[in-house]
C-alpha cells in the first residue's frame, strides 16, 4: 500500500480520534496510525523509527496535553493563562525550528505518522475563528509545514468527510458536549452526562505548584529515586551516613509481656526501625530479655526451678511472641551472658577510678518470715511523697517519683504481706551528683538537637532541677552481674545499672565489631525506645554511668517514651487474667498485623490510652476493612477485570496530578511524622491516602467508564461489523460513502476507546496508590505489606520510601491475583473476648487489708475520699474516658479495701456513680 493511500486513513483516523474529542489525548490513536502505516516506518529505515517515537513521545506528553489545556481553558473561561501562553509558545518555537530544519516532513524527506499525529494535534491552532491566530502568526516554518499537509489530498479529504472545514466553535461545541469531566482554571468543577466525575465526592484543594512538582515528580522518576540497600550481617556504622542504632528497652523474664508491654517497646521500636530501613539509613536495632534480678529468684521459687531455667524459659517465650508479632530485630539477645559481665565490670571499674563510686551503709528491707532482703520491686506500701498506698519500692506509679524501699510507709512483703523489718548494709553508690555536670551538658546539646517525647524531657528535667543524688548500684542477692570490688563480692549490681548495658552486650553478641556503634558517638545515632516509667534510668542514670568513664561512649541522642497502655478501664494484670498476654493475641485467631495496626492506632503518645475490645472492632472493620483494604482490592479486581491484568497506559488529566499531589502532600507529612517518631500520626496518613482512593475511583466511576453509556454499548455492538467494512477503506478504492461509515465508526469508536482509556487511567493511577501504599503500611503491617505486593506483583525496587510518588507499577506491568485483605470482625466473637480476658474480677487488695485495724481505716478513708475529688474533677473538667475510668477503678478498689478494713462485704460496694444512686434509693 503506498504511503499516501494509508496517509488517506490515517489522517481520517487521526482527524477522528484528536479532532472530535479535541483536545482529549489517547494513545491509541497514535497506535493505530503506527499499526496503518507500519510497513512505511520500520521497514529498512534504521534510526527513523527512533526519531518518529521521539516525536510521538513528545505529542503525547508535551503537545497534546498542553492544546487540551488550552482549548479547555478557552472554552470554560473564554481566556488563556499567561503561563498557558508562555508554555504553548515554547512547543512552538521548537516545531518552528524543526520544520525549518526538514523542508518536507518533520523527520526527514517524507511525510511520517508524527507529521500527521502532530498537524492533527495542531488543528484547534490553525482551524477557523480559532482564537490563537495572533499566538501561531510568528511561527512561519511551522505555518508552511501545516499549510502543506493541509493541501495533501488525504488531509484535506479527511477533514471535509469528518466536519467540513473545522471550525473553533465546532471543537468548542464537541468540548462542551464532552462526557468528560474537566476542571475549569477557575476551580468550579464542571461535568456533563453519565460519564462525569461525582462532584458531591470531594477532595481537598492543592496549589498549582503542588501540582505542578508532583507531576514532574511523577514523570521522571528514575531521576529522583535512590535504591535500597543490602541489609548486611553485621550491619557495621559507614563513613558518611546517617548510622540509626535503636534499642528496645528490654523486657523482663518474670513474665508474659502484655499489649502494653509490646507497643511500650518493641514494637514501637520496630515500626521506626522498619521506617529507617525503608528510608535507606544504616540501621541497627537490637532487644533482649532483661533476665536479673529478684523478679527472676521469685519466679523460679514459684516454678521450683533455677533462675537459670527461668531465664531460658521466658526468653524463648518472648522470642516467640515477638516473632509472631513480627519484630524484626536484627538481634535479639539477653543479659546473662559473659559479655554483659565483663562490660558491666568493665564499666564499674572505670567509675570507680574515676572517683564516681562511693560506699556507705544502708538501711534495706528484710522479710523475716521469707528469710531475704526485698528488692524494691518486691515491697509496696504508701508512697513517701504523694500518699499513693500501693507504690512500689523503687518507684511510684502514681507520682512517678523514685523511692528509697525504706521510705514507703507501711511497708509490706508482696510475697507473704508481711510487714518487712530494717536491716543495715555495706553498699557502692554512683555519686550523680559529682556527675551531673557532664549530664547537663550531653542533655542541653541532645535536647536541642535529638528527639525526646515531651514527657521524657519533663520526667528528666524534673530530676535535675531537684539535683541528682546518689544512688545505690549494689544489692544483696545472688541473681545478677556480680560485683568485682573487695569486700562486696558477694553482691550483685543493681539491675538497673546492669540492664541497658544490656544494649551493649547485646550488641558485643551480635557482633565482635560493637564498639564500632557504641564507642562511635559522633557518626552514630542512638535511639531509645520505651515508656514513662523507664526514663529516668536511660535519661539520668544509664547516661551518667557511661559519661563518668571517660571513654567516648554512644550516649542516648533520642528517646521515646510513652505513656500507659491501660486495658479496658484498668490495668493489665497477669495474676488476676484481666487483659491480653503474648501468646493471647495470637490464640484469638485475628492476624498479628492487625493487632500490630490497632496498638499503634492507640500509641499512647501523649496520655495513657486503653485497649478497647468494641474499639477494637471498629477500627478493623471501618478503616482496615473498609476504608484501606476496600480501596486496595477495588483497584486490583478493576485491572483483573477490565484490563486483563495488566496496568493500563496513564494520561493524567488535572484532577489525576491534583491527586498525586494530594498523595505527594500526605506522604511527606507520613515522612516527617515516623521521622519525628509519632507513629500514630503516620497511621492516619496512611489511611487518609487510602480514602483519597477511594474517593477518587468513587468521583470518577472506572466501572461505567470502562462498559460505556447505554447507548455507547448498543453501539460497540455493531462496531465491529463496521470496523470490517472501515478496513476496506485502506485496501481498496475508497467510495465516499464507505468513508463516512468508517469515519462514524472511529468517531463512536473513538469515544468508546477515550472512555475506556481515561477509565485506564483512573484504575492505573489508582493501582500504583495501592503500590505506594503497601510500602509505606509496611513499618506498621509488615504481612499485609508483603500480600499487596504480591497480589500486585510489584517490583521488588518499589520497597523505598521517598519524598515523591512515582509511579512503580508501568503500562504493560502485569498483576497477580486479587483477593481481600482483610476480614471483618463479628461482634459475637469481640463479645467473647471480652468475656475471656476480663479477669476474675477480684478486688486485689482485699486480703492484703487488716481487718478492724483504726490507722488503716482512717488511711483508707483519707484515700477514698482523696480519689473521689480526683474523679469528680476528671469528669467536670470533661477529661478522656480513658483518663476518667482507670481513676474510677482505683476509687472502687479503695472503698472496697476500705469496706473489708471496716469488716464489711466488699463485694456491695460500688464506685457511687450515677447509677449506682438510682440502686440505693
Ligand atoms: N502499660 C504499659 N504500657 C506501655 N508500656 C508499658 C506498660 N507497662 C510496661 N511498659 C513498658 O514495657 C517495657 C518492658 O517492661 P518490663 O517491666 O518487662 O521491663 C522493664 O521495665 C525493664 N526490664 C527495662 C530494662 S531496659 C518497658 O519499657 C516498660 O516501660
Amino acid at each position: 500500500m503506498p504511503v499516501w493511500a494509508a496517509s488517506y486513513s490515517l489522517c481520517a483516523n487521526a482527524v477522528t480520534c484528536r479532532c472530535l474529542p479535541v483536545g482529549l489525548q489517547y494513545k491509541i490513536s497514535q497506535d493505530r496510525c503506527r499499526y496503518i502505516l507500519e510497513d512505511h516506518t520500520s521497514t529498512g529505515q534504521g534510526g527513523l523509527t527512533t526519531v518518529i517515537d521521539e516525536w510521538l513521545e513528545w505529542e503525547a506528553t508535551q503537545l497534546q496535553p498542553m492544546i487540551q489545556k488550552l482549548c479547555m481553558s478557552q472554552t470554560s473561561t473564554g481566556k488563556v493563562t499567561q503561563n498557558l501562553e508562555t508554555e504553548l509558545k515554547r512547543l512552538l518555537s521548537h516545531l518552528d525550528n524543526s520544520t525549518r530544519n526538514n523542508p518536507i516532513g518533520l523527520t526527514g524527506s517524507d511525510i511520517s505518522v508524527a507529521d500527521i499525529v502532530i498537524w492533527c494535534s495542531l488543528l484547534p491552532l490553525f482551524c477557523h475563528e480559532t482564537p490563537f491566530t495572533d499566538v501561531v502568526s510568528g511561527y512561519s516554518h511551522l505555518q508552511e509545514w501545516f499549510q502543506r499537509i493541509r493541501q495533501m489530498a488525504p488531509a484535506s479529504a479527511a477533514l471535509k468527510q469528518l466536519k467540513g472545514d473545522l471550525s473553533f466553535r465546532e471543537i468548542k461545541m464537541s468540548l462542551q458536549a464532552q462526557p468528560l469531566f474537566y476542571q475549569s482554571s477557575d476551580g468550579t468543577k464542571q461535568t456533563t452526562t453519565s460519564h462525569a466525575v461525582d462532584s458531591s465526592v470531594t477532595l481537598p484543594s492543592v496549589s498549582e505548584e503542588e501540582t505542578r512538582k508532583a507531576e514532574a515528580a511523577w514523570n521522571s522518576p528514575s531521576d529522583t529515586v535512590p535504591i535500597l540497600r543490602r541489609r548486611e550481617v553485621p550491619i557495621l556504622p559507614k563513613d558518611g551516613e546517617r548510622n540509626i542504632l535503636i534499642t528496645s528497652a528490654l523486657p523482663y523474664v518474670n513474665n508474659e509481656p502484655h499489649l502494653g508491654n509490646i507497643i511500650g517497646c518493641v514494637l514501637s521500636a520496630d515500626v521506626f526501625a522498619r521506617f529507617c530501613r525503608l528510608r535507606n539509613l544504616n540501621t541497627l536495632y537490637v532487644c533482649g530479655t532483661d533476665e536479673y534480678g529478684t523478679a527472676t529468684e521469685t519466679k523460679a521459687m514459684e516454678e521450683g526451678v533455677t533462675p537459670q531455667e527461668i531465664c531460658d524459659k521466658y526468653n524463648r517465650l518472648h522470642t516467640e511472641i515477638y516473632k509472631w508479632f513480627n519484630i524484626n530485630f536484627d538481634y535479639f539477645g539477653r543479659t546473662t551472658t559473659q559479655a554483659q559481665t565483663e562490660i558491666a565490670q568493665e564499666i564499674f571499674w572505670k567509675l570507680y577510678h574515676n572517683g564516681y563510686i562511693l560506699k556507705d551503709r544502708v538501711e534495706q528491707l528484710q522479710c523475716e518470715k521469707c528469710n531475704r532482703f526485698l528488692a524494691d520491686r518486691f515491697v509496696e506500701g504508701i508512697c513517701p511523697f504523694c500518699m499513693y498506698e500501693d507504690a512500689r519500692g523503687d518507684q511510684c506509679d502514681k507520682c512517678g517519683k523514685l523511692i528509697n524501699a525504706v521510705e514507703l510507709k507501711e511497708p509490706r512483703c508482696k510475697q507473704c504481706n508481711s510487714r518487712p523489718v530494717i536491716k543495715t548494709s555495706h553498699h557502692l553508690f554512683m555519686d550523680l551528683p559529682k556527675l551531673q555536670p557532664l549530664l547537663d551538658s550531653h542533655l542541653a546539646e541532645n535536647f536541642e538537637h535529638g528527639l525526646f517525647s515531651s514527657n521524657s524531657k519533663i520526667i528528666t528535667k524534673s530530676w535535675l532541677r531537684d539535683g541528682l543524688k546518689p544512688r545505690c548500684i549494689s544489692r544483696d542477692l545472688k541473681w545478677g552481674t556480680p560485683v568485682p570490688l573487695e569486700g562486696y563480692t558477694d553482691k550483685v549490681f543493681y539491675v538497673w545499672y546492669d540492664a541497658p548495658i544490656g544494649y551493649i552486650s547485646i550488641t558485643a553478641n551480635y557482633t565482635d565489631q560493637w564498639k564500632q556503634w557504641w564507642l562511635n558517638p559522633n557518626k552514630v545515632e542512638l535511639f531509645n525506645f520505651m515508656a514513662k516509667d523507664n526514663v529516668p534510668f536511660h535519661s539520668v542514670i544509664f547516661p551518667c554511668t557511661l559519661l563518668g568513664t571517660k571513654d567516648n561512649w554512644t550516649v542516648v541522642n533520642n528517646l521515646s517514651a510513652t505513656e500507659y497502655l491501660n486495658y479496658e478501664d484498668g490495668k493489665f494484670s497477669k495474676s488476676r487474667g484481666v487483659g491480653v498476654f503474648g501468646r493471647d493475641a495470637k490464640n484469638t485467631g485475628i492476624p498479628a498485623d492487625v493487632w500490630r495496626f490497632y496498638l499503634l492506632y492507640l500509641r499512647p503518645e501523649s496520655q495513657d490510652s486503653a485497649f478497647s475490645w468494641d474499639d477494637f472492632l471498629l477500627k478493623n472493620n471501618s478503616e482496615l476493612l473498609n476504608n484501606l483494604g476496600n480501596f486496595i482490592n477495588r483497584a486490583l479486581m478493576f485491572v483483573s477485570n477490565n484490563f486483563a491484568s495488566s496496568i493500563p497506559d496513564m494520561v493524567l488529566q488535572r484532577e489525576d496530578k491534583e491527586l498525586l499531589a494530594l498523595v505527594t502532600k500526605e506522604l511527606n507529612l507520613y515522612i516527617d511524622n515516623l521521622a519525628n517518631i509519632r507513629l500514630r500520626d503516620g497511621i492516619r496518613n496512611i489511611l487518609t491516602i487510602s480514602r483519597y482512593g477511594n474517593q477518587y475511583i468513587q468521583a470518577h466511576k472506572p466501572w461505567v467508564k470502562v462498559k460505556g453509556t447505554e447507548i455507547e454499548k448498543e453501539r460497540t455492538k455493531r462496531i465491529n461489523v463496521l470496523n470490517s467494512a472501515a478496513m476496506l477503506v485502506v485496501y481498496v478504492d475508497v467510495p465516499d460513502d464507505a468513508t463516512k461509515t468508517f469515519c462514524h465508526s472511529l468517531t463512536t469508536l473513538g469515544t468508546i476507546i477515550r472512555h475506556r482509556a481515561r477509565a485506564g487511567t483512573i484504575v492505573g493511577l489508582a493501582a500504583n496508590i495501592a503500590c505506594l501504599l503497601s510500602v509505606l503500611v509496611q513499618p506498621y503491617m509488615p504481612e499485609v505489606s508483603k500480600t499487596i505486593q504480591t497480589q500486585l506483583n510489584a517490583p521488588p525496587s518499589c520497597n523505598i520510601i521517598h519524598h515523591e510518588f512515582v509511579p512503580q507499577l508501568l503500562p504493560g506491568h502485569r498483576i497477580g491475583k486479587p483477593s481481600p485483605l482483610f476480614q471483618k470482625i463479628e461482634p459475637s466473637t469481640i463479645e467473647s473476648l471480652k468475656q475471656k480476658f476480663a479477669g476474675k474480677q477480684l478486688p486485689s487488695k482485699k486480703t492484703s487489708v487488716p481487718v478492724g485495724d483504726p490507722n488503716t481505716i482512717s488511711r483508707l478513708e483519707k484515700a477514698v475520699a482523696e480519689q473521689g475529688n480526683e474523679v469528680r474533677r476528671l469528669k467536670s473538667e470533661k477529661k478522656d474516658k480513658s483518663e476518667i475510668e482507670p481513676a474510677i477503678a482505683k476509687l472502687l478498689d479503695l472503698k472496697q479495701q476500705l469496706a473489708t478494713a471496716q469488716g464489711c462485704d466488699p463485694g456491695t460496694v460500688t464506685s457511687g456513680g450515677k447509677k449506682d444512686k438510682k440502686k440505693k434509693k
